[in-house]
């Protein structure tokens, strides 16, 4: 990964220079792929979701839903599936510069000025740049977990700092930057839920998947000691990763949200507070020149976060090797469905590797009305699904033949290869 040390001062300006798209490719994006607008069907064989890549090349997820034995047979040999629906942790929802969680205080962060500044929303005019090298966007500032993300995912590329996820995933629509490398899970903190909102609302696909230990230090200016902080300011995410280590080491002071662990640290530096530490990376320490005041304060040592990385077309799918498949459906009938949907997979011997919940944002109620009892409002959910397979696997397609049927929405946000690193907990990133 290109260096984002401050001596090499990448300015924003230089990634909107006006260039046009290669040739056979275009800056809009075609919102049917992989989207599949379902109603019930009796038959469930040959339904294909047909679509075509901005270069013109067919990308054909063909799903031909036969059912090999008695639907009560597998029906009973997954029921243990019902139970398994995974709780959710905090929202992280950012709006603008600022997060606020759980009434932690927000605040401005000031740049450091030889650092590349993150895109923020105006930076967006839609001028492409396509060169050799990948350029790959993250939400926050150099020295965040999210840039050595980005370089795992992509070693040779130029990470590009992005103020929101919002406007990374933007930066890939309007080809200022080839790929985005985004958080969705932390092993200890769950789900980043503006990102699964923000898969549904962009067309862009998953194309693989990095995870990376984070390995987390208190930092503060050099000479600082614990006794004289007054705060801790981090992610949301590092502040709930970090909280039991925190209070044993008899840090009770208040915590702050701020947009990303590095920005923490630059924030501290930039305005001298000798009563403020940062929850942030070794590398946010040595690009902030500040001083570790304790390391590995994650309260699990294999503390993990998972990274998607996006892209304006899809990969092809394979069965050489280990791959993931990441589905969103909705039904309009509420969340009766889900068994039927999860049975689908359970039935074929698929694995599910997550599940998630989020509102759905069109239709977040439905009214059911009993004329003796009254009007019963449920929420409505679009469901998240993650599933061991690929796309080029029958098994696969036939269960999303099969998912159709139950579903009035479903879309397959991509299938890739998964992380099979060698476990490796204790690596600093
Ligand atoms: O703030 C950062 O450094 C990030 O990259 C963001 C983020 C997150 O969104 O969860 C990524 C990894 C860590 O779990 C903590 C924070």
């Amino acid at each position: 990964m290109q260096s984002l040390s401050p001596s090499s001062g990448i300015s924003l300006k230089s990634l909107i220079r006006k260039t046009t798209p290669p040739p056979g490719q275009t800056h809009r994006f075609d919102p049917v792929r992989f989207v599949i607008q379902c109603g019930h069907r009796s038959d469930s064989a040959n339904t294909s979701a047909s679509t075509v890549n901005t270069n013109g090349a067919p990308t054909s997820y063909n799903f031909a839903g036969h059912v090999g034995s008695s639907r009560a047979d597998w029906q009973s040999s997954c029921a243990i599936l019902a139970s398994k629906v995974v709780s959710q942790q905090q929202d992280t929802e950012k709006t603008g510069d600022i997060t606020v969680v759980n009434g932690h205080k927000t605040l401005d962060l000031v740049p450091i000025d030889n650092l590349p500044k993150p895109l923020t929303i105006t930076d967006l005019s839609p001028a492409p740049m396509h060169g050799a090298q990948m350029r790959v966007a993250y939400q926050g500032v150099p020295g965040a977990y999210s840039e050595a993300a980005a370089g795992k995912a992509y070693p040779n590329c130029e990470a590009i700092p992005c103020d929101q996820f919002e406007v990374a995933f933007q930066a890939v629509e309007l080809w200022i930057a080839d790929r985005a490398v985004l958080p969705v899970e932390n092993s200890l903190g769950g789900s980043i839920h503006r990102n699964y909102d923000l898969l549904l609302r962009h067309r862009l696909h998953i194309v693989g998947e990095v995870q990376l230990p984070v390995h987390h230090c208190l930092l503060a200016l050099p000479g600082v000691r614990k006794e004289y902080l007054t705060r801790v300011i981090s992610h949301p995410q590092a502040l709930a990763q970090c909280e039991l280590t925190l209070t044993k080491l008899g840090i009770n002071v208040s915590r702050e949200a701020v947009d990303d662990t590095a920005g923490a640290a630059e924030y501290i530096a930039a305005n001298n507070l000798r009563d403020t530490a940062a929850i942030a990376s070794a590398r946010a320490a040595e690009l902030y020149g500040l001083q570790i005041l304790a390391e590995g304060i994650q309260d699990d040592s294999s503390n993990v976060t998972r990274f998607v990385m996006l892209a304006r077309d899809p990969i092809i799918p394979r069965t050489d090797r280990p791959f993931k498949t990441s589905i969103v459906f909705a039904h309009d009938k509420g969340t009766s469905v889900l068994f039927k949907v999860l049975s689908a997979f359970a039935f074929r011997n698929i694995s599910l590797t997550k599940i998630e919940s989020r509102p759905h944002r069109n239709r977040p109620i439905r009214l059911v009305d009993d004329a003796n009892v009254g009007t019963a409002k449920h929420f409505e959910y679009m469901f998240y699904v993650d599933f061991e397979a690929s796309m080029a696997d029958v098994r696969a397609q036939n269960a999303l033949a099969e998912v159709q049927e139950f579903t009035s929405f479903l879309r397959v946000l991509g299938s890739y290869p998964m992380d099979m690193t060698p476990w490796c907990p204790s690596r600093e990133e």
